[in-house]
């Protein structure tokens, strides 16, 4: 919808009218086409403005129509007509003007931005105006009116010639290439650019239809668009128990506890003081303390520098004793990843906060309400999972435990959110939605080290398929070490195993003992520039093949009786992305996950899964769900003792009524069992 309007006597302001970022759908670009024409056919009227209701110019063309056919009239031959009237087009951008919100404003002869001194300096915008950029233009159409068009017209320039441009494409073309790990867009955008650079206007249009073409076709721009969407949809929340985001009010959080200062305490008390909440920071150990504080402090000064900003240090306490905690909202523990040592923690808190303070656990995989149990406030208890490093990382878990009240949950999710996080409440399990999934996936990339792969050759196809790092480069970056002390701790490394040769089978199913046995000599990763792969230096980042590796993996299938045999990257694909899919199915049949586009947000944000394959289920889907079942079903055939590996109960179900679209999936679980 656009709404029209005649002003200041020779103006016809052209108001784009569709909420919440007034995209371009259908209906506005036909307003826009009967407005543009109502205005050329009135005498009385210059110049014409555009502008976005509620200070938003234009978020671009309308996502949602990408997925249907297309109607109304297109988005580019309007451009053009604007760009071709016969009366002073002027845009008045406020706020967005992303996509085709841009498009339109640089088919318009004249624009102006209220914010952007960058796109200043670039060229897109001529002015940039202070208070209204709508009353702006109008004063900057009643001065320009009557002075020729053609020099303002974009597609009547000349493109920009440069000696070197076609050298300055290439090596452009060849960087995107790289970093786009297999997404088409970002190449196809150099491509648009270097025939815009090289080809005269109409012929360069071309170009880039058919490149659009080829786009919009693509599975790579459903993933997209999914994505998109998926994130919008994961902060609408809901539990079983009918609460969700709009029926709950969360609670204001104005100081926070924050309890451990080791790598996740530091970046979450960044995350908080950040976004402008106090923080008392705790630390048992005097030294740890410091070490702590000279980090926060550290990191926040170049956080503050890179932004010209002064650091919001005075938001900040350290300090050794816990009652200094007595006057705070919530508190995140963020100490050792140890049952019994949060235990301690959780009721020590209990002595000295506030009865209605909310006690959150960065725990990444326990039981919350285990934790809650020890407290005296069972229902103020959530987990919120950070992931690594928290104050990059945008990913945040918020666990619903089995006694969390919904303002609990509402109050961490509103917390992630002004921390700027992309939250995700999930219900409470071992591992959660995106550990339990990933351990199936660590699995199978082990099981086939042991059958005649190599570190190498797993990483390349998972890298290949969009990864930015494969599983065995993520495991030495956080260290093989962190899984080792949870093996332990549940009791699938006892005094009973043999040192030599290792059982591979423990608690009823295959066990790989490859990442014990390389804890054992000490390959604990980066950190002490060894693990799957070897570093120059302890703490260096560069993975360079370990031929000691190599005679390792020989030596063990030797001494195992395992003959080795070629793993395609086909394989490695299947078993590793069909794995996480098949626990995705299991975590919706638990409902420990309210709808599998939450699944694939967390893997997409947490877990590096490449966004144009759109997240583990999307893929799934898109793979086909009767082909993931058929591969499955072989895995499982040639595999029998990894239970895992055996189709779950809701694939089969959704293959058996027809394979419907992701989007109905919930429909299919909303009989089953409830743990959220
Ligand atoms: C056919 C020709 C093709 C032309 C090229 C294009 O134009 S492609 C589209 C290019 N535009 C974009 O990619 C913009 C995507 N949107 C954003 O980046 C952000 O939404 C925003 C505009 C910067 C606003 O961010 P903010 O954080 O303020 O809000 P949200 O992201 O939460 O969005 C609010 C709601 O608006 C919906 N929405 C946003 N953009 C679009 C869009 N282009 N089409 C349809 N819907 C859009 C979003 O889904 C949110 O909806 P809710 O229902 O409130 O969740």
């Amino acid at each position: 919808m656009a709404r029209y309007a005649r002003v200041k006597g020779s103006i016809a302001l052209i108001t784009l009218t569709n909420p919440p970022v007034n995209a371009l759908s259908a209906a506005v670009r036909r307003g826009i086409v009967e407005s543009v024409s109502r205005a050329l056919k009135d005498e009385q009227v210059k110049a014409v403005v555009f502008c976005g209701e509620n200070e938003k110019f234009c978020g671009g063309a309308d996502i949602k129509e990408f997925s249907g056919s297309m109607s109304g009239p297109p988005l580019v031959p309007m451009i053009h007509s604007i760009e071709a009237g016969e009366k002073l087009m002027v845009a008045a951008i406020e706020g967005v003007a992303l996509g085709g919100g841009l498009e339109l404003a640089l088919g318009c002869h004249y624009r102006r931005h209220v914010s952007a001194q960058e796109a200043l300096q670039l060229g897109i915008v001529d002015q940039v105006a202070e208070g209204s950029a709508v009353q702006a233009a109008m004063e900057l159409a009643l001065s320009v009116i009557g002075q020729p068009l053609n020099p303002r017209r974009l597609s009547l320039r000349a493109p920009v010639w440069a000696p070197d441009v076609d050298g300055v494409c290439d090596t452009a073309l060849a960087q995107v290439k790289q970093r786009s790990r297999g997404a088409m867009a970002p190449v196809a955008c150099v491509q648009a650019v270097r025939a815009a650079a090289m080809l005269p206007y109409s012929k360069g249009m071309e170009r880039e239809r058919q490149l659009m073409d080829t786009l919009f076709r693509s599975g790579q721009a459903r993933a997209m668009q999914y994505a998109f969407f998926a994130q919008r949809n994961a902060g609408k929340w809901s539990l079983p128990n009918g609460a969700q985001w709009n029926n709950t009010r969360a609670r204001d959080v104005q100081r926070a506890g924050v309890i451990g200062l080791g790598t996740m305490g530091r970046g979450i008390t960044v995350c908080l003081v950040k976004a402008g909440i106090s923080v008392v920071a705790i630390e048992t150990d005097a030294k740890q303390l410091e070490s702590g504080k000279k980090a926060v402090t550290a990191m926040l000064q170049r956080d503050a520098k890179r932004r010209g900003v002064s650091p919001p240090l005075h938001l900040l306490t350290f300090t050794l004793s816990f009652h200094q905690l007595r006057d705070v909202d919530l508190v995140i523990e963020a100490v050792f990843e140890d049952m019994n040592l949060k235990k301690r923690v959780f009721s020590d808190l209990c002595k000295v906060l506030r009865a209605n303070t909310l006690i959150c656990t960065n725990t990444s995989g326990l039981s919350v309400d285990e934790l809650a149990a020890v407290t005296d406030r069972q229902p103020l208890v959530v987990g919120m999972h950070f992931f690594a490093p928290a104050h990059v990382m945008k990913l945040l878990e918020v666990v619903s435990g089995s006694r969390s009240s919904p303002e609990a949950v509402a109050t961490a999710m509103a917390l992630g959110k002004r921390i700027e996080k992309v939250c995700v409440a999930v219900g409470n399990c071992s591992g959660f939605v995106g550990n339990r999934m990933l351990k199936l996936y660590l699995d199978q990339s082990v099981y086939m080290l042991e059958e005649g792969a190599t570190p190498e050759q797993v990483d390349q196809a998972l890298e290949e398929f969009g990864f930015a790092m494969g599983i065995f480069k993520v495991s030495d970056l956080s260290g093989l070490d962190v899984g080792w002390r949870v093996r332990k701790a549940s009791g699938l490394i006892g005094p009973d195993v043999d040192p030599v040769k290792p059982s591979r089978w423990r608690l009823g199913r295959r066990y790989c003992p490859l990442p014990d046995m390389l804890c054992q000599q000490g390959r604990f990763g980066q950190k002490t520039g060894r693990g799957w792969y070897l570093y120059d230096s302890p703490g260096s980042k560069e993975a360079k093949s370990d031929p000691e590796i190599q005679t390792f993996l020989k030596d063990y299938r030797h001494k195992y009786g395992i003959i080795p045999r070629r793993i395609t990257s086909q394989e490695v694909i299947e078993r590793c992305a069909f794995s996480l899919a098949n626990e995705g199915f299991r975590i919706l049949e638990d409902r420990i996950a309210a709808s599998p586009e939450d699944i694939d947000v967390i893997y997409l944000f947490g877990y590096g899964w490449p966004r144009h394959r759109g997240g583990p289920m999307f893929y799934a889907a898109q793979v086909g769900l009767s082909v993931v079942l058929e591969k499955l079903e072989h895995y499982h055939r040639v595999h029998p003792d990894v239970p895992s590996l055996e189709p779950s109960r809701l694939l089969r179900r959704l293959v058996a009524e027809g394979s419907p679209p992701i989007q109905q999936w919930k429909s299919h679980i909303k009989n089953l069992r409830s743990h959220l």
